[in-house]
């Protein structure tokens, strides 16, 4: 633009309302010739791109947008919009936006362009929800109990705010279940929510999963690169699972993306700005495992601004006759099937159970019980061998628990801290096996170290004998 005194009054009225105009537009916006050279830039480019109006007008506009065949639109007169483009700002982030370019015209010939960026995620927002489809919001999440309605109500309370979330409990008590009910009450609903369960990725990978690689950063790096859960998540929330899981060198890059907000891809050097929520969880008790140097520390108190507990279903047992029935109705409808009648053994006996793999393993029996039971009744000989024979030597205590009792009422819920270890050691060997592979991964579990296990267990088993 040519400079305003030389221009008579009216022009120079009409160019101090049009640059008013433009420092109004809460976006970047660039004003070219019909070459593409950039003439005026908006305040709020100059702020965002970290770029002085001087160093934006000597340039062209291919020095600054990255894709898109701007210039060719501009120098056809072409309008559109929606353009993903990139633009790196003087500090090396790199901003993702969609472009929409209006031509001007005097005298019917191209005379420049006027164009306008927006914040880019939004586009893909649509196709990230579809492969990551949240099926979960609060009127999903089932049961009564004092516990669950006050997690609900407490998890509804914090989902508009963007703090980071940490999720505890036992697996299969629904953590991802409320992660999924949280960002769909949150202000990033129309965002994508994407999952990662650092437990089920190799090590050596997990690293390219969450930030993403560029095009030969590694051998079998795919042409072209590839995105990281970071940027998928853009503009939504990152699922974090099983943070106990992964290792140390990825918890300090974890800990620098959340403190500077920005990533670089794998063997890239441009610096990406990151727009998402994390909500982490875990089962693994990370407060031993910063103690025996497994977890920073540092991170622990990044990711626990917001902490949550979901807890087992043993402890909620009031919960489970709505989630029976949830259940069975859900898998009758899926099956075609009649819905079934519970005998009242049965029931007890489903109460007497606890539950060790919590929502989940509900879930599992209940469509046990659908598939293979074909009267209309259910009985104890309906029911999966694990809870028609509750192993009273490995449970003594849980299988004496009344049915219906709320935890506060019940004083066989308080065990000793001895008591507890013995319950979660006994358990940990239940799910994984008394083989030596089933004790490493009972101790792994624990967020203990192997001989630790083996000296509980000798006086486990020490205590056992006296008591004969
Ligand atoms: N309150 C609930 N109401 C209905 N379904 C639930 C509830 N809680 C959990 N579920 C169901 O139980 C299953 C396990 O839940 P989820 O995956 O959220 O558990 P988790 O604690 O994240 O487990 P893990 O630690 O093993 O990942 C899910 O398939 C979900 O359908």
């Amino acid at each position: 633009m040519q400079p305003p005194e030389k221009l008579d009054a009216e022009k120079k009225r009409l160019l101090q309302e049009v640059q008013v105009l433009l420092s109004m537009v809460p976006v970047p916006v660039v004003v070219t010739d019909a070459l593409g050279n950039i003439l005026h830039a908006n305040a709020v480019a100059e702020n965002v791109w970290k770029r002085s109006q001087i160093a934006l007008t000597n340039k062209h506009i291919r020095e600054i947008v990255e894709g898109g065949e701007i210039e060719a639109l501009i120098k056809q007169g072409k309008p559109a919009h929606k353009i993903p483009v990139r633009i790196k700002d003087a500090a090396n982030f790199l901003h993702m936006y969609e472009c929409r370019i209006r031509p001007l015209f005097v005298y019917r010939k191209v005379a420049g362009a006027v164009l306008q960026f927006t914040a880019a995620p939004y586009a893909e927002h649509k196709e990230e929800r579809r492969k990551h489809p949240v099926r979960y919001t609060f009127s999903d999440i089932r049961g009564n109990s004092d516990i669950i309605v006050s997690l609900k109500k407490q998890s509804a309370h914090i989902a508009p705010t963007d703090s980071t979330i940490l999720i505890r409990g036992e697996s299969g008590t629904g953590k991802e279940v409320f992660a999924q009910a949280i960002h769909a009450t949150s202000m990033r609903k129309d965002g994508p929510f994407v999952a990662l369960n650092c437990a089920a990725i190799p090590e050596a990978l997990l690293e390219s999963e969450l930030f993403g690689y560029e095009e030969g950063s590694f051998t079998g790096a795919k042409k072209g690169g590839k995105e990281g859960r970071f940027e998928l998540a853009r503009g939504g929330t990152l699922f974090l699972d099983e943070i106990g899981d992964m290792p140390l060198f990825l918890q300090a890059k974890l800990l620098r993306v959340l403190q500077e907000r920005r990533i670089e891809r794998i063997g890239g050097t441009d610096t990406i700005p990151i727009d998402v929520r994390v909500i982490a969880a875990t089962h693994k008790n990370l407060e031993a495992m910063i103690v025996d140097g497994r977890f920073r520390e540092d991170l622990y108190f990044r990711l626990n601004v917001i902490p949550l507990y979901v807890p087992p279903l043993r402890n909620r047992k009031e919960d489970l006759y709505d989630l029976i029935h949830y259940f069975m109705k859900r898998c009758s409808k899926r099956l075609g099937k009649e819905q079934k009648r519970l005998s009242s053994q049965a029931l007890k006996r489903l109460y007497d159970y606890h539950w060790p793999g919590n929502i989940r393993e509900v879930e599992n029996v209940v469509e046990y019980i659908m598939n293979l039971e074909i009267g209309e009744l259910v009985t104890v000989t309906s029911l999966p061998a694990s809870l028609r024979e509750i192993d009273e030597k490995i449970m003594p205590k849980l299988t004496k628990e009344p049915p219906v009792e709320t935890v506060h009422d019940n004083p066989r819920e308080i065990l000793t801290i001895d008591e507890k270890e013995t319950e979660l050691i006994l358990k940990a060997l239940q799910r994984f096996g008394r083989s030596t592979e089933g004790k490493k991964k009972a101790a792994a579990s624990l967020g203990i170290s192997i001989a630790t296990l083996y000296r509980r267990l000798q006086k486990i088993r020490y205590e056992k004998k006296l008591s004969k």
